[in-house]
Protein backbone atom coordinates (compact mmCIF):
# COMPACT_ATOMS: atom_id res chain seq x y z
CA UNK A 1 0.00 0.00 0.00
CA UNK A 2 3.19 2.29 0.38
CA UNK A 3 2.66 3.80 -3.24
CA UNK A 4 -0.68 4.34 -2.49
CA UNK A 5 0.34 7.06 0.24
CA UNK A 6 1.21 9.90 -2.35
CA UNK A 7 -2.55 9.82 -2.28
CA UNK A 8 -2.96 11.00 1.37
CA UNK A 9 -2.38 14.54 0.70
CA UNK A 10 -5.48 14.28 -1.97
CA UNK A 11 -7.77 12.71 0.54
CA UNK A 12 -7.09 15.47 3.18
CA UNK A 13 -8.50 17.88 1.04
CA UNK A 14 -11.35 16.00 0.00
CA UNK A 15 -11.89 14.39 3.22
CA UNK A 16 -15.15 16.43 4.30
CA UNK A 17 -16.80 15.44 1.22
CA UNK A 18 -15.49 11.20 2.27
CA UNK A 19 -16.58 11.88 5.51
CA UNK A 20 -19.94 12.97 4.30
CA UNK A 21 -20.09 10.35 2.20
CA UNK A 22 -19.36 7.80 4.83
CA UNK A 23 -22.24 8.76 6.61
CA UNK A 24 -24.43 8.26 4.12
CA UNK A 25 -23.08 4.80 3.87
CA UNK A 26 -23.82 4.40 7.31
CA UNK A 27 -27.44 5.39 6.87
CA UNK A 28 -28.03 3.87 3.49
CA UNK A 29 -27.13 0.52 4.93
CA UNK A 30 -28.93 0.99 8.35
CA UNK A 31 -32.60 1.80 6.45
CA UNK A 32 -31.81 -1.24 3.83
CA UNK A 33 -30.94 -3.57 6.68
CA UNK A 34 -33.58 -2.28 9.36
CA UNK A 35 -37.11 -3.32 7.33
CA UNK A 36 -35.43 -6.73 7.14
CA UNK A 37 -36.78 -8.30 10.16
CA UNK A 38 -40.38 -6.59 9.55
CA UNK A 39 -40.51 -9.23 6.58
CA UNK A 40 -40.13 -12.32 8.86
CA UNK A 41 -42.45 -10.66 11.59
CA UNK A 42 -45.18 -10.26 8.79
CA UNK A 43 -44.80 -14.05 8.11
CA UNK A 44 -45.07 -14.77 11.39
CA UNK A 45 -47.95 -12.99 11.57
CA UNK A 46 -49.66 -14.29 9.10
CA UNK A 47 -48.44 -17.91 9.70
CA UNK A 48 -49.63 -17.51 12.97
CA UNK A 49 -53.01 -16.24 11.98
CA UNK A 50 -53.31 -19.51 8.87
CA UNK A 51 -52.94 -21.44 11.76
CA UNK A 52 -55.69 -19.93 13.77
CA UNK A 53 -52.93 -18.88 17.06
CA UNK A 54 -52.87 -15.37 16.53
CA UNK A 55 -54.85 -13.64 19.55
CA UNK A 56 -54.80 -10.35 17.20
CA UNK A 57 -58.03 -8.76 16.18
CA UNK A 58 -58.20 -8.93 12.29
CA UNK A 59 -58.54 -5.08 12.18
CA UNK A 60 -55.43 -4.67 14.47
CA UNK A 61 -53.71 -7.37 12.28
CA UNK A 62 -54.57 -5.58 9.40
CA UNK A 63 -52.93 -2.41 10.90
CA UNK A 64 -50.01 -4.39 11.78
CA UNK A 65 -49.80 -5.85 8.48
CA UNK A 66 -49.77 -2.30 6.60
CA UNK A 67 -46.91 -0.73 9.18
CA UNK A 68 -45.12 -3.27 8.36
CA UNK A 69 -45.50 -3.18 4.78
CA UNK A 70 -45.17 0.56 4.92
CA UNK A 71 -41.81 0.46 6.72
CA UNK A 72 -40.59 -2.94 4.79
CA UNK A 73 -41.55 -0.09 0.83
CA UNK A 74 -40.57 3.03 2.40
CA UNK A 75 -36.93 2.16 4.23
CA UNK A 76 -35.91 0.66 0.94
CA UNK A 77 -36.99 4.29 -0.88
CA UNK A 78 -34.57 6.13 1.71
CA UNK A 79 -32.06 3.95 1.30
CA UNK A 80 -32.20 5.11 -2.04
CA UNK A 81 -31.97 8.54 -2.00
CA UNK A 82 -28.89 7.91 0.89
CA UNK A 83 -27.19 5.83 -1.92
CA UNK A 84 -27.62 8.43 -4.63
CA UNK A 85 -26.11 11.28 -1.96
CA UNK A 86 -23.22 8.29 -1.11
CA UNK A 87 -22.38 8.36 -4.73
CA UNK A 88 -22.38 11.76 -5.66
CA UNK A 89 -20.17 12.24 -2.46
CA UNK A 90 -17.36 9.53 -2.68
CA UNK A 91 -17.46 8.99 -6.33
CA UNK A 92 -17.48 12.93 -6.98
CA UNK A 93 -14.51 13.20 -4.21
CA UNK A 94 -12.88 10.36 -6.68
CA UNK A 95 -13.53 12.15 -9.58
CA UNK A 96 -11.82 15.45 -8.11
CA UNK A 97 -8.51 13.38 -7.00
CA UNK A 98 -8.47 12.33 -10.58
CA UNK A 99 -8.82 15.91 -12.35
CA UNK A 100 -6.43 17.06 -9.69
CA UNK A 101 -3.31 14.06 -10.26
CA UNK A 102 -3.89 14.37 -14.36
CA UNK A 103 -2.96 18.02 -13.81
CA UNK A 104 0.03 17.97 -11.36
CA UNK A 105 1.25 15.05 -13.60
CA UNK A 106 0.86 17.50 -16.65
CA UNK A 107 2.23 20.10 -14.83
CA UNK A 108 4.83 17.61 -13.87
CA UNK A 109 5.66 16.37 -17.45
CA UNK A 110 6.19 20.07 -18.33
CA UNK A 111 9.02 20.70 -15.95
CA UNK A 112 11.01 17.76 -16.63
CA UNK A 113 14.15 18.20 -18.86
CA UNK A 114 14.17 17.67 -22.52
CA UNK A 115 16.16 14.78 -22.70
CA UNK A 116 14.35 12.85 -20.32
CA UNK A 117 10.87 13.61 -21.67
CA UNK A 118 12.84 12.57 -25.42
CA UNK A 119 14.52 9.45 -24.08
CA UNK A 120 10.65 8.45 -22.55
CA UNK A 121 8.38 6.39 -24.97
CA UNK A 122 5.55 8.69 -26.03
CA UNK A 123 2.83 6.01 -25.16
CA UNK A 124 4.12 5.21 -21.77
CA UNK A 125 4.02 9.07 -20.85
CA UNK A 126 0.09 8.91 -22.28
CA UNK A 127 -0.99 6.22 -20.30
CA UNK A 128 0.54 7.46 -16.75
CA UNK A 129 -1.52 10.79 -17.22
CA UNK A 130 -4.31 8.20 -18.45
CA UNK A 131 -4.83 4.97 -18.16
CA UNK A 132 -2.60 4.81 -14.69
CA UNK A 133 -5.01 7.46 -13.75
CA UNK A 134 -8.21 5.95 -13.92
CA UNK A 135 -6.96 2.63 -12.42
CA UNK A 136 -6.02 5.06 -9.17
CA UNK A 137 -9.56 6.63 -9.27
CA UNK A 138 -11.12 3.78 -9.85
CA UNK A 139 -9.46 2.58 -6.21
CA UNK A 140 -10.48 6.06 -4.98
CA UNK A 141 -13.62 5.97 -5.86
CA UNK A 142 -15.90 2.35 -5.71
CA UNK A 143 -12.84 1.01 -3.87
CA UNK A 144 -13.12 2.81 -0.75
CA UNK A 145 -16.87 3.09 -1.02
CA UNK A 146 -17.15 -0.30 -1.47
CA UNK A 147 -14.96 -1.17 1.42
CA UNK A 148 -16.60 1.26 3.49
CA UNK A 149 -19.93 -0.58 2.53
CA UNK A 150 -18.99 -3.56 3.67
CA UNK A 151 -17.33 -2.82 6.47
CA UNK A 152 -20.27 -1.13 7.99
CA UNK A 153 -23.09 -3.62 6.42
CA UNK A 154 -21.43 -6.38 7.70
CA UNK A 155 -21.59 -5.48 11.49
CA UNK A 156 -24.91 -3.87 11.16
CA UNK A 157 -26.61 -7.52 9.47
CA UNK A 158 -24.38 -9.85 11.64
CA UNK A 159 -25.58 -7.68 14.76
CA UNK A 160 -29.10 -8.24 13.11
CA UNK A 161 -28.21 -11.42 12.20
CA UNK A 162 -26.53 -13.13 15.72
CA UNK A 163 -29.47 -11.11 17.74
CA UNK A 164 -31.97 -13.77 16.01
CA UNK A 165 -30.18 -17.04 15.48
CA UNK A 166 -25.93 -17.39 15.84
CA UNK A 167 -26.03 -20.83 14.38
CA UNK A 168 -28.19 -19.57 11.51
CA UNK A 169 -25.34 -16.97 11.04
CA UNK A 170 -22.78 -19.35 10.95
CA UNK A 171 -23.90 -21.46 8.45
CA UNK A 172 -25.41 -18.78 6.13
CA UNK A 173 -21.70 -16.76 6.11
CA UNK A 174 -19.56 -19.59 5.72
CA UNK A 175 -19.35 -20.07 1.90
CA UNK A 176 -19.12 -16.18 1.74
CA UNK A 177 -14.75 -15.38 2.03
CA UNK A 178 -15.00 -18.35 -0.60
CA UNK A 179 -17.23 -16.52 -2.82
CA UNK A 180 -14.91 -13.14 -2.67
CA UNK A 181 -11.45 -15.23 -2.62
CA UNK A 182 -13.20 -16.45 -6.51
CA UNK A 183 -14.12 -12.94 -7.54
CA UNK A 184 -10.67 -11.82 -6.05
CA UNK A 185 -8.76 -14.65 -8.36
CA UNK A 186 -10.86 -13.98 -11.19
CA UNK A 187 -10.66 -10.56 -11.14
CA UNK A 188 -6.80 -10.42 -11.15
CA UNK A 189 -6.99 -12.81 -14.07
CA UNK A 190 -9.74 -10.51 -15.99
CA UNK A 191 -6.85 -7.06 -14.83
CA UNK A 192 -4.16 -9.23 -16.99
CA UNK A 193 -5.68 -10.38 -19.59
CA UNK A 194 -7.61 -6.90 -20.07
CA UNK A 195 -3.87 -5.45 -20.33
CA UNK A 196 -2.95 -7.93 -22.50
CA UNK A 197 -5.66 -7.34 -24.88
CA UNK A 198 -5.06 -3.62 -24.37
CA UNK A 199 -1.49 -3.64 -25.52
CA UNK A 200 -2.25 -5.50 -28.72
CA UNK A 201 -5.47 -2.86 -29.53
CA UNK A 202 -2.73 -0.40 -29.00
CA UNK A 203 -0.24 -2.22 -31.04
CA UNK A 204 -2.95 -2.54 -33.94
CA UNK A 205 -3.74 1.24 -33.10
CA UNK A 206 -0.09 2.11 -34.23
CA UNK A 207 0.44 -0.17 -36.93
CA UNK A 208 -2.83 1.79 -38.36
CA UNK A 209 -1.48 5.07 -37.67
CA UNK A 210 2.06 4.25 -39.21
CA UNK A 211 0.74 2.53 -41.92
CA UNK A 212 -1.16 5.73 -43.37
CA UNK A 213 1.47 7.73 -42.41
CA UNK A 214 3.47 5.80 -44.60
CA UNK A 215 0.90 5.37 -47.18
CA UNK A 216 3.15 7.02 -50.02
CA UNK A 217 5.73 4.98 -48.96
CA UNK A 218 3.63 1.88 -49.27
CA UNK A 219 2.00 2.65 -52.59
CA UNK A 220 5.32 3.54 -54.25
CA UNK A 221 6.94 -0.10 -53.16
CA UNK A 222 3.90 -2.08 -53.73
CA UNK A 223 4.07 -3.36 -50.06
CA UNK A 224 -0.11 -3.37 -50.09
CA UNK A 225 -0.58 -6.99 -49.81
CA UNK A 226 2.62 -7.37 -47.56
CA UNK A 227 0.55 -4.99 -45.26
CA UNK A 228 -2.14 -6.47 -45.23
CA UNK A 229 -1.17 -9.93 -43.97
CA UNK A 230 0.82 -8.40 -41.69
CA UNK A 231 -2.25 -6.44 -39.91
CA UNK A 232 -4.18 -9.50 -40.38
CA UNK A 233 -1.99 -11.72 -38.17
CA UNK A 234 -1.52 -8.88 -34.92
CA UNK A 235 -5.86 -8.88 -35.70
CA UNK A 236 -5.42 -12.53 -35.06
CA UNK A 237 -3.94 -12.21 -31.73
CA UNK A 238 -5.92 -9.70 -30.59
CA UNK A 239 -8.86 -11.66 -31.48
CA UNK A 240 -7.28 -14.92 -29.73
CA UNK A 241 -6.85 -12.88 -26.49
CA UNK A 242 -9.89 -11.14 -27.04
CA UNK A 243 -11.62 -14.69 -26.94
CA UNK A 244 -9.47 -16.13 -23.87
CA UNK A 245 -10.88 -12.48 -21.53
CA UNK A 246 -14.39 -12.96 -22.69
CA UNK A 247 -14.47 -17.29 -21.51
CA UNK A 248 -12.68 -15.86 -18.03
CA UNK A 249 -15.87 -13.13 -17.91
CA UNK A 250 -17.91 -15.95 -18.64
CA UNK A 251 -17.08 -17.25 -15.72
CA UNK A 252 -18.26 -14.42 -13.64
CA UNK A 253 -22.15 -15.35 -13.11
CA UNK A 254 -21.95 -19.21 -13.02
CA UNK A 255 -19.70 -19.00 -10.27
CA UNK A 256 -21.50 -16.54 -7.97
CA UNK A 257 -24.61 -18.49 -8.91
CA UNK A 258 -23.00 -21.65 -7.26
CA UNK A 259 -21.69 -20.19 -3.72
CA UNK A 260 -24.98 -18.52 -3.18
CA UNK A 261 -26.82 -21.14 -3.60
CA UNK A 262 -24.64 -22.95 -1.48
CA UNK A 263 -25.81 -20.22 1.15
CA UNK A 264 -29.38 -20.82 0.36
CA UNK A 265 -29.14 -24.59 0.75
CA UNK A 266 -27.44 -24.13 4.39
CA UNK A 267 -30.46 -21.64 5.35
CA UNK A 268 -32.98 -23.84 4.12
CA UNK A 269 -31.50 -27.04 5.46
CA UNK A 270 -30.51 -25.79 8.89
CA UNK A 271 -33.03 -23.56 9.34
CA UNK A 272 -35.34 -25.96 8.39
CA UNK A 273 -34.09 -28.28 10.75
CA UNK A 274 -34.05 -25.50 13.69
CA UNK A 275 -37.91 -24.85 12.63
CA UNK A 276 -38.70 -28.52 13.41
CA UNK A 277 -37.14 -28.70 17.14
CA UNK A 278 -38.81 -25.17 17.73
CA UNK A 279 -35.70 -23.25 17.95
CA UNK A 280 -36.78 -20.91 15.74
CA UNK A 281 -40.04 -19.43 13.51
CA UNK A 282 -40.59 -19.42 10.07
CA UNK A 283 -40.02 -15.40 9.98
CA UNK A 284 -36.26 -15.72 11.06
CA UNK A 285 -35.93 -18.12 8.34
CA UNK A 286 -37.14 -15.52 5.48
CA UNK A 287 -34.79 -12.95 7.32
CA UNK A 288 -31.54 -14.88 6.86
CA UNK A 289 -32.68 -15.43 3.03
CA UNK A 290 -32.83 -11.65 2.67
CA UNK A 291 -29.64 -10.99 4.83
CA UNK A 292 -27.84 -13.52 2.34
CA UNK A 293 -29.22 -11.28 -0.41
CA UNK A 294 -27.83 -7.73 1.07
CA UNK A 295 -24.83 -9.63 2.00
CA UNK A 296 -24.15 -10.81 -1.93
CA UNK A 297 -23.07 -8.13 -3.50
CA UNK A 298 -20.55 -6.55 -0.50
CA UNK A 299 -18.89 -9.87 -0.55
CA UNK A 300 -18.80 -9.84 -4.56
CA UNK A 301 -17.32 -6.38 -4.02
CA UNK A 302 -14.78 -7.57 -1.90
CA UNK A 303 -12.65 -9.36 -3.97
CA UNK A 304 -13.32 -6.88 -6.75
CA UNK A 305 -12.06 -4.29 -4.45
CA UNK A 306 -8.97 -6.48 -3.01
CA UNK A 307 -8.30 -6.85 -6.99
CA UNK A 308 -8.37 -3.20 -8.11
CA UNK A 309 -6.71 -1.93 -5.36
CA UNK A 310 -3.75 -4.48 -6.06
CA UNK A 311 -4.22 -2.45 -9.71
CA UNK A 312 -4.48 0.95 -8.37
CA UNK A 313 -0.96 -0.06 -6.62
CA UNK A 314 1.28 -0.76 -9.59
CA UNK A 315 -0.69 2.11 -11.46
CA UNK A 316 0.28 4.74 -8.47
CA UNK A 317 4.20 3.26 -8.15
CA UNK A 318 4.25 3.63 -11.99
CA UNK A 319 3.08 7.70 -11.90
CA UNK A 320 5.48 7.99 -8.58
CA UNK A 321 8.07 7.00 -10.61
CA UNK A 322 7.65 10.10 -12.78
CA UNK A 323 6.87 12.49 -9.79
CA UNK A 324 9.60 11.66 -8.34
CA UNK A 325 11.94 12.82 -10.80
CA UNK A 326 13.13 16.31 -10.63
CA UNK A 327 13.49 18.77 -12.56
CA UNK A 328 16.75 19.40 -13.58
CA UNK A 329 16.75 22.97 -15.57
CA UNK A 330 15.09 25.27 -12.83
CA UNK A 331 14.53 29.28 -13.15
CA UNK A 332 15.76 30.78 -10.28
CA UNK A 333 15.55 34.77 -11.52
CA UNK A 334 12.31 36.41 -12.12
CA UNK A 335 14.05 40.00 -12.77
CA UNK A 336 12.67 41.60 -15.80
CA UNK A 337 15.41 43.03 -17.82
CA UNK A 338 16.14 43.87 -21.71
CA UNK A 339 17.90 41.01 -23.77
CA UNK A 340 20.57 42.22 -26.10
CA UNK A 341 21.31 39.13 -28.01
CA UNK A 342 24.95 38.84 -27.16
CA UNK A 343 25.90 35.26 -27.02
CA UNK A 344 29.13 34.01 -25.86
CA UNK A 345 29.83 30.02 -25.68
CA UNK A 346 33.24 29.29 -23.56
CA UNK A 347 34.44 25.64 -23.75
CA UNK A 348 31.39 24.11 -24.11
CA UNK A 349 31.07 20.38 -24.42
CA UNK A 350 28.02 18.47 -24.09
CA UNK A 351 27.35 14.57 -24.26
CA UNK A 352 23.90 12.91 -24.86
CA UNK A 353 23.14 10.95 -21.49
CA UNK A 354 21.13 8.27 -23.40
CA UNK A 355 23.27 7.26 -26.44
CA UNK A 356 27.01 8.70 -24.62
CA UNK A 357 27.10 11.12 -28.01
CA UNK A 358 29.82 13.94 -27.14
CA UNK A 359 27.78 16.47 -29.71
CA UNK A 360 30.06 19.32 -28.51
CA UNK A 361 33.78 19.33 -27.83
CA UNK A 362 35.45 22.31 -26.12
CA UNK A 363 33.19 24.81 -28.24
CA UNK A 364 34.40 28.78 -27.80
CA UNK A 365 32.14 31.47 -30.06
CA UNK A 366 31.04 34.73 -29.82
CA UNK A 367 28.09 36.33 -31.91
CA UNK A 368 27.37 40.18 -31.33
CA UNK A 369 23.91 41.87 -30.79
CA UNK A 370 22.32 42.16 -34.30
CA UNK A 371 24.71 40.15 -35.84
CA UNK A 372 23.82 37.09 -38.46
CA UNK A 373 25.45 33.89 -37.83
CA UNK A 374 25.79 30.74 -39.98
CA UNK A 375 26.18 27.31 -38.63
CA UNK A 376 26.80 24.92 -41.34
CA UNK A 377 28.38 21.41 -41.02
CA UNK A 378 27.79 17.81 -42.06
CA UNK A 379 24.75 16.00 -40.65
CA UNK A 380 25.49 14.92 -36.99
CA UNK A 381 28.13 17.94 -36.35
CA UNK A 382 26.08 19.47 -33.64
CA UNK A 383 24.55 22.03 -35.05
CA UNK A 384 21.15 21.49 -33.47
CA UNK A 385 22.67 21.37 -29.99
CA UNK A 386 23.65 24.34 -29.92
CA UNK A 387 20.06 26.01 -30.17
CA UNK A 388 18.94 23.66 -27.65
CA UNK A 389 21.68 24.81 -24.91
CA UNK A 390 21.10 28.88 -26.10
CA UNK A 391 17.20 27.93 -24.85
CA UNK A 392 18.81 25.98 -21.96
CA UNK A 393 16.41 23.15 -22.60
CA UNK A 394 20.32 21.41 -22.05
CA UNK A 395 22.83 22.19 -19.75
CA UNK A 396 26.48 22.45 -20.86
CA UNK A 397 28.40 18.92 -19.14
CA UNK A 398 31.95 22.07 -18.64
CA UNK A 399 31.97 25.51 -20.11
CA UNK A 400 29.61 28.44 -19.76
CA UNK A 401 27.24 30.13 -22.00
CA UNK A 402 27.12 33.52 -21.59
CA UNK A 403 23.99 36.01 -22.80
CA UNK A 404 24.88 39.62 -22.55
CA UNK A 405 27.90 38.14 -20.87
CA UNK A 406 26.01 37.40 -17.80
CA UNK A 407 25.93 33.24 -17.46
CA UNK A 408 22.88 31.50 -18.87
CA UNK A 409 22.08 30.23 -15.50
CA UNK A 410 21.76 33.34 -13.78
CA UNK A 411 18.85 34.89 -16.44
CA UNK A 412 15.19 34.63 -15.86
CA UNK A 413 14.68 31.60 -18.14
CA UNK A 414 11.02 32.27 -19.28
CA UNK A 415 12.16 35.84 -20.19
CA UNK A 416 14.82 34.70 -22.19
CA UNK A 417 13.60 32.20 -23.79
CA UNK A 418 10.12 35.02 -24.53
CA UNK A 419 12.73 36.19 -26.30
CA UNK A 420 14.17 34.21 -28.59
CA UNK A 421 12.43 32.54 -31.95
CA UNK A 422 12.89 29.58 -32.58
CA UNK A 423 12.25 27.46 -36.01
CA UNK A 424 12.79 23.73 -36.02
CA UNK A 425 14.29 21.61 -38.44
CA UNK A 426 11.14 19.77 -38.48
CA UNK A 427 7.86 22.25 -38.59
CA UNK A 428 5.68 21.50 -35.93
CA UNK A 429 2.44 22.39 -36.68
CA UNK A 430 -0.49 21.41 -33.68
CA UNK A 431 -3.47 20.40 -35.03
CA UNK A 432 -5.55 23.80 -35.26
CA UNK A 433 -6.36 26.55 -37.71
CA UNK A 434 -3.55 28.13 -38.62
CA UNK A 435 -4.52 31.01 -37.03
CA UNK A 436 -3.88 29.73 -33.73
CA UNK A 437 -0.77 28.16 -34.64
CA UNK A 438 0.57 31.47 -35.80
CA UNK A 439 -0.93 32.79 -32.64
CA UNK A 440 0.77 29.92 -30.29
CA UNK A 441 2.96 32.48 -28.05
CA UNK A 442 1.52 35.55 -27.53
CA UNK A 443 -2.16 36.25 -25.66
CA UNK A 444 -4.94 37.93 -27.89
CA UNK A 445 -3.76 38.54 -31.33
CA UNK A 446 -5.93 40.49 -33.54
CA UNK A 447 -6.39 39.42 -37.56
CA UNK A 448 -4.43 42.34 -38.00
CA UNK A 449 -1.39 41.35 -36.42
CA UNK A 450 -1.52 37.54 -37.55
CA UNK A 451 -1.27 38.98 -40.93
CA UNK A 452 1.40 41.19 -40.57
CA UNK A 453 3.75 38.10 -39.37
CA UNK A 454 1.98 35.81 -42.04
CA UNK A 455 3.54 38.40 -44.47
CA UNK A 456 6.91 38.72 -43.14
CA UNK A 457 6.95 34.77 -43.53
CA UNK A 458 6.21 35.28 -47.02
CA UNK A 459 2.85 32.81 -46.58
CA UNK A 460 0.30 35.59 -46.51
CA UNK A 461 -0.70 35.25 -50.11
CA UNK A 462 -1.30 31.83 -49.92
CA UNK A 463 -3.11 31.03 -46.54
CA UNK A 464 -5.68 34.20 -48.42
CA UNK A 465 -6.23 31.56 -51.55
CA UNK A 466 -7.56 29.32 -48.68
CA UNK A 467 -11.33 28.28 -48.62
CA UNK A 468 -11.26 29.09 -44.73
CA UNK A 469 -7.71 31.38 -44.95
CA UNK A 470 -6.98 32.01 -41.54
CA UNK A 471 -9.61 29.63 -39.90
CA UNK A 472 -8.15 26.79 -42.33
CA UNK A 473 -7.43 23.73 -40.36
CA UNK A 474 -4.28 22.35 -40.31
CA UNK A 475 -5.07 18.60 -39.64
CA UNK A 476 -2.82 16.18 -37.40
CA UNK A 477 0.75 17.92 -37.51
CA UNK A 478 -0.55 20.27 -40.51
CA UNK A 479 -0.80 17.40 -43.10
CA UNK A 480 -3.10 19.15 -44.82
CA UNK A 481 0.24 22.08 -45.84
CA UNK A 482 2.86 21.61 -48.02
CA UNK A 483 6.49 21.44 -46.44
CA UNK A 484 6.75 25.11 -47.89
CA UNK A 485 3.62 26.42 -46.42
CA UNK A 486 4.61 24.51 -42.85
CA UNK A 487 7.79 26.47 -42.54
CA UNK A 488 6.56 29.49 -43.35
CA UNK A 489 3.65 29.17 -40.58
CA UNK A 490 6.50 27.50 -38.20
CA UNK A 491 8.67 30.75 -38.87
CA UNK A 492 5.11 33.33 -38.62
CA UNK A 493 4.92 31.89 -35.16
CA UNK A 494 8.10 32.38 -34.13
CA UNK A 495 8.40 36.14 -35.98
CA UNK A 496 5.50 36.92 -34.05
CA UNK A 497 6.85 36.81 -30.48
CA UNK A 498 9.22 39.99 -31.74
CA UNK A 499 12.16 37.72 -30.50
CA UNK A 500 15.94 39.29 -30.24
CA UNK A 501 17.25 36.28 -31.04
CA UNK A 502 16.17 34.05 -33.76
CA UNK A 503 17.49 30.94 -34.49
CA UNK A 504 16.31 29.03 -37.92
CA UNK A 505 17.65 25.44 -37.53
CA UNK A 506 17.68 24.34 -41.29
CA UNK A 507 14.32 25.48 -41.24
CA UNK A 508 14.38 27.57 -44.82
CA UNK A 509 15.26 24.55 -47.01
CA UNK A 510 11.90 24.08 -47.93
CA UNK A 511 11.64 27.65 -49.27
CA UNK A 512 13.11 28.97 -52.61
CA UNK A 513 16.55 30.91 -52.14
CA UNK A 514 14.58 34.20 -53.39
CA UNK A 515 11.74 33.49 -50.67
CA UNK A 516 14.70 32.83 -48.32
CA UNK A 517 16.34 36.21 -48.67
CA UNK A 518 12.95 37.92 -48.78
CA UNK A 519 12.20 36.56 -45.31
CA UNK A 520 15.57 36.85 -44.07
CA UNK A 521 15.84 40.64 -44.74
CA UNK A 522 12.18 40.96 -43.84
CA UNK A 523 13.39 40.21 -40.05
CA UNK A 524 16.55 42.29 -40.61
CA UNK A 525 14.34 45.38 -41.31
CA UNK A 526 12.00 44.90 -38.75
CA UNK A 527 13.66 45.88 -36.05
CA UNK A 528 17.71 47.11 -35.86
CA UNK A 529 19.09 44.82 -33.39
CA UNK A 530 18.57 40.83 -33.93
CA UNK A 531 20.95 38.34 -33.41
CA UNK A 532 19.99 35.57 -36.42
CA UNK A 533 21.38 32.10 -36.43
CA UNK A 534 20.63 30.36 -38.97
CA UNK A 535 21.90 26.36 -39.37
CA UNK A 536 22.01 26.23 -43.07
CA UNK A 537 23.49 23.33 -46.15
CA UNK A 538 22.75 25.66 -48.35
CA UNK A 539 25.95 28.29 -49.17
CA UNK A 540 23.00 30.85 -50.63
CA UNK A 541 22.23 31.70 -46.99
CA UNK A 542 25.38 32.46 -46.25
CA UNK A 543 24.38 36.33 -47.92
CA UNK A 544 24.74 39.06 -45.68
CA UNK A 545 26.07 36.57 -42.81
CA UNK A 546 28.48 38.81 -40.38
CA UNK A 547 30.24 35.00 -39.68
CA UNK A 548 30.02 31.50 -40.83
CA UNK A 549 31.16 28.67 -38.49
CA UNK A 550 32.10 25.06 -40.00
CA UNK A 551 30.89 22.70 -36.91
CA UNK A 552 32.91 19.23 -37.67
CA UNK A 553 32.09 16.33 -34.95
CA UNK A 554 31.04 18.95 -32.12
CA UNK A 555 34.34 20.97 -33.25
CA UNK A 556 34.19 24.17 -34.54
CA UNK A 557 36.89 23.72 -37.64
CA UNK A 558 36.47 27.15 -39.61
CA UNK A 559 35.08 30.50 -38.60
CA UNK A 560 35.17 34.06 -39.72
CA UNK A 561 33.49 35.93 -42.80
CA UNK A 562 32.22 34.35 -46.48
CA UNK A 563 35.67 35.86 -47.76
CA UNK A 564 37.54 34.98 -45.41
CA UNK A 565 36.46 31.35 -45.58
CA UNK A 566 36.79 31.15 -49.26
CA UNK A 567 40.32 32.27 -49.11
CA UNK A 568 41.06 29.40 -46.23
CA UNK A 569 40.19 26.47 -49.38
CA UNK A 570 38.75 24.28 -46.50
CA UNK A 571 35.59 22.86 -46.34
CA UNK A 572 33.25 26.07 -46.87
CA UNK A 573 35.13 27.15 -50.31
CA UNK A 574 34.51 23.75 -51.45
CA UNK A 575 31.08 23.66 -50.54
CA UNK A 576 30.30 26.98 -52.01
CA UNK A 577 32.24 26.03 -55.03
CA UNK A 578 30.08 23.18 -55.66
CA UNK A 579 27.07 24.41 -55.13
CA UNK A 580 27.63 27.63 -57.35
CA UNK A 581 28.39 25.44 -60.43
CA UNK A 582 25.43 22.62 -59.62
CA UNK A 583 23.50 25.99 -59.44
CA UNK A 584 25.08 27.78 -62.82
CA UNK A 585 24.57 23.97 -64.54
N1 LIG B 1 18.15 13.64 -28.39
C1 LIG B 1 19.34 13.09 -28.67
N2 LIG B 1 19.74 12.03 -27.96
C2 LIG B 1 20.94 11.44 -28.22
N3 LIG B 1 21.80 11.84 -29.15
C3 LIG B 1 21.46 12.90 -29.90
C4 LIG B 1 20.20 13.56 -29.69
N4 LIG B 1 20.12 14.57 -30.59
C5 LIG B 1 21.27 14.53 -31.30
N5 LIG B 1 22.06 13.52 -30.89
C6 LIG B 1 23.39 13.19 -31.43
O1 LIG B 1 24.24 14.30 -31.23
C7 LIG B 1 25.02 14.55 -32.38
C8 LIG B 1 24.79 15.99 -32.84
O2 LIG B 1 23.46 16.12 -33.21
P1 LIG B 1 22.85 17.49 -33.77
O3 LIG B 1 21.39 17.30 -33.90
O4 LIG B 1 23.34 18.61 -32.96
O5 LIG B 1 23.54 17.53 -35.21
P2 LIG B 1 23.27 18.52 -36.42
O6 LIG B 1 24.59 19.07 -36.79
O7 LIG B 1 22.20 19.49 -36.09
O8 LIG B 1 22.78 17.50 -37.54
P3 LIG B 1 21.74 17.74 -38.75
O9 LIG B 1 22.37 18.65 -39.72
O10 LIG B 1 21.55 16.35 -39.29
O11 LIG B 1 20.51 18.27 -38.13
C9 LIG B 1 24.61 13.53 -33.42
O12 LIG B 1 25.58 12.52 -33.47
C10 LIG B 1 23.30 12.96 -32.93
O13 LIG B 1 23.20 11.59 -33.23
Amino acid sequence: MSALKTLNPYLKKHKKLLFLGGIFIILSNFFTIYPVKFVGKAINIIAETLQQHSSLQKHELLKQLLLYGGIIVLAPVISGVLKFYMRQTIIVASRRIEFELKNNIYKHYQKLSFTFLKKSKVGDLINRISEDVVNVRQYLGPGIMYSINLAIMLIIVLFYMLISDPVMTAYALLPLPFLSYFIYKQSSIINKKTKIVQAEQSNISSFVQDTFSGIRVIKSFTQEEYITSKYINKSNDYRQKSISLASTEALFSPLMMLIIGISNIFILYVGGQRYINGKIDVGTITDFFLYLNILIWPFTALGWVTSITRRAEASMERINAFLEVQEEITNNCSDIYPIHGNIRFENVSYTYPNTGIKALDNVSFEIFSGETTIFMGKTGAGKSTITLLIERLIEPDSGTIYIDNKPLKQHNLELLRNKIGYVPQESFLFSDTIFNNIAYGIENPSLNLIEKYAKQAEIHSSIMEFKNQYQTEVGERGVTLSGGQKQRISISRALIKDPVIFMFDDSLSAVDTETEEKILSNIQSNIELKTTIIITHRVSSTKNSDKIIILENGAIKEEGSHDDLINKNGYYSELYKKQITQKRL
